[in-house]
């Protein structure tokens, strides 16, 4: 087969693979070059096995109501079955992705991929060179892992879904994401877990109610938060790793892990040589476009640093492919996206917190909190939290935020309504479902409190 290619992708995870396909399927000969696993961080680290595992740590909670609804359930884990029964069904996706590839003639190339100039590929394994009208950089972020003392003792999540056996307890920096997620998981599956965080509370940037709703969640099922503390090192204290803290504290723990935050993979990848420009954060600048500073060279998910969020990945490659590819320049908007966390409790939100509407003008705050019913005959108090942000008066949507059971599948469809610039009168104008919880959403009468002039008033 010819060297010389319409479109080299480099990376085929989420973005890649889309935009690989899409070529394609337009007509132009497409080769993608992939490293390590088709699928990419999504399919083989990332979303759908965290899910999965998500998924196992929570019969926890359903066995912690289960007698309240009159079973009696005899439970016990084995963490290998679970790793098995993973890995079997990414292997699945693995193959359905490659085949996605294959049936439109994309060529799979298993290789590292290096930039040499504006339209030439070098792959190392394979020492030969791929001539490219265009390249698509799609390679995504790698954990991010603080150089301290010791640092190679501990994990990331690259490691942590494929742990030979779970460990009896397990120490995770970070605030974000990863953290939360991994903390959950861990501790549902029986694993004594403690976060450490510099920040004086989880998840910064996402909304006050869900931080402060979701910290008394994960507390609730055991894990414990150290705040504005970071591990300074790391050292062997038996089977144990023992991390000492910016305070001075040593403790032992069965497992250390990093959820420290993510960094666009372009280090050694050769851009300089076509002149590609990086962001001042380290990732590949691009325009609305995802055109970077070559013209023949794009770049779309993780590695732009735009929203590392798989389907931002996937759009980014398509409209890639429909711009390069099918005469129709169009680009993503990124202003409205839904973002889920899969920690348990749940969060699903989209659009404005409360702190950033209030900035924006004179705004409706719509609050309700109750118990989950699944919880009610048990003794469980967790309060499930919607919020609702309106511009006053039964204006537009502008935010919606969620806290427990079913919150990610709600806020996608919330996503159809505010992608339409909904109200609040066309929110009321839907009859509720009942008993739901999301027929909150569509049964809010009076704000619970305002802002006007900046300043809130009421609640
Ligand atoms: C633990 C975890 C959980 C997540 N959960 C979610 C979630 O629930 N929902 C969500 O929307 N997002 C989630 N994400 C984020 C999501 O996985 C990423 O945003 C998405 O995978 C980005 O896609 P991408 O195409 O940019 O890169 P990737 O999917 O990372 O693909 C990049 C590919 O490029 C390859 N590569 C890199 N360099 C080279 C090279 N030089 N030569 C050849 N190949 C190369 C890599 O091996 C990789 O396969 C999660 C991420 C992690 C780590
Ligand atoms: N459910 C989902 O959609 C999902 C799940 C996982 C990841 N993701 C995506 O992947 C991205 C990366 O996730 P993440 O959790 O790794 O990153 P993050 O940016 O969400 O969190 C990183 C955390 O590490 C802390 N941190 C950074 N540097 C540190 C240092 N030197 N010392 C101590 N703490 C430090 C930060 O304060 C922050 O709390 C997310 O932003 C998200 O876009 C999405």
């Amino acid at each position: 087969m010819s060297d010389t290619y319409d479109l080299v992708v480099i990376g085929a995870g989420s973005g890649g693979v889309r935009a690989a396909r899409m070529a394609a399927t337009y007509g132009a000969k497409v080769a993608v070059v992939e490293e390590f696993r088709v699928g990419g961080t999504c399919v083989i680290r990332g979303c759908v096995p965290k899910k999965l595992y998500v998924y196992a740590s929570r019969f926890n909670d359903l066995f912690d109501v289960a007698s309240s609804f009159g079973w009696q359930v005899d439970a016990s884990f084995d963490w290998p079955t679970l790793v098995a029964a993973k890995e079997k069904e990414i292997t699945r996706l693995e193959h359905a992705y490659t085949s996605n590839l294959e049936k439109p003639g994309v060529e799979i190339i298993r290789d590292r991929a290096l930039v040499t100039g504006p339209n030439t590929v070098h792959l190392v394994a394979g020492n030969r060179d791929l001539i490219a009208k265009y390249i698509l950089v799609a390679t995504g972020a790698a954990p991010f892992v603080p150089p301290i003392p010791g640092y190679q003792l501990g994990i990331t999540s690259n490691e942590a879904f494929d742990l030979p056996a779970l460990p009896h307890s397990i120490l995770i920096e970070g605030g974000g994401y990863i953290a939360v997620e991994f903390a959950t998981i861990f501790a549902g599956l029986g694993v004594d877990t403690t976060i450490i965080y510099r920040g004086d509370c989880i998840l910064r940037g996402f909304d006050e109610d869900m931080r402060r709703g979701l910290e008394a969640g994960l507390i609730d099922r055991g894990i414990k938060l150290i705040y504005q503390t970071t591990i300074k090192s790391l050292a062997r204290h038996g089977d144990d790793i023992a991390a000492t803290f910016s305070d001075g504290v040593t403790a032992p723990y069965g497992a250390v892990m990093f959820a420290t935050g993510r960094n666009p993979n372009v280090r050694g990848l050769g851009l300089e040589t076509a002149g590609v420009k990086l962001t001042p954060a380290g990732a590949i600048a691009v325009d609305a476009y995802s055109q970077t500073s070559c013209p023949s060279i794009y770049a779309v998910g993780d590695v732009t640093g735009r929203a590392a969020l798989t389907p931002v990945a996937i759009r980014e490659g398509w409209y890639f492919a429909e711009t390069v590819f099918n005469n129709n320049k169009i680009a993503v908007d990124h202003s409205q996206i839904p973002t889920a966390v899969f920690a348990e409790p749940e969060i699903g939100v989209i659009g404005l917190t409360e702190a950033e509407a209030a900035t924006h003008g004179d705004v409706d705050i719509y609050l309700a909190r109750f118990r989950p019913m699944m919880n009610t005959l048990s003794t469980r108090t967790e309060r499930m939290v919607l919020k609702l942000i309106t511009e006053k008066d039964g204006g537009k949507v502008l935010g919606c935020h969620i806290l427990g059971p079913g919150a990610a599948e709600m806020i996608q469809l919330i996503a159809i309504p505010m992608g339409m610039t909904a109200t609040k009168a066309d929110f009321d104008r839907a009859i509720a479902l009942h008993p739901s919880a999301a027929e909150e959403l569509v049964t809010f009468k009076a704000p619970t409190y305002v802002y006007r002039d900046g300043q809130k008033v009421g609640g």
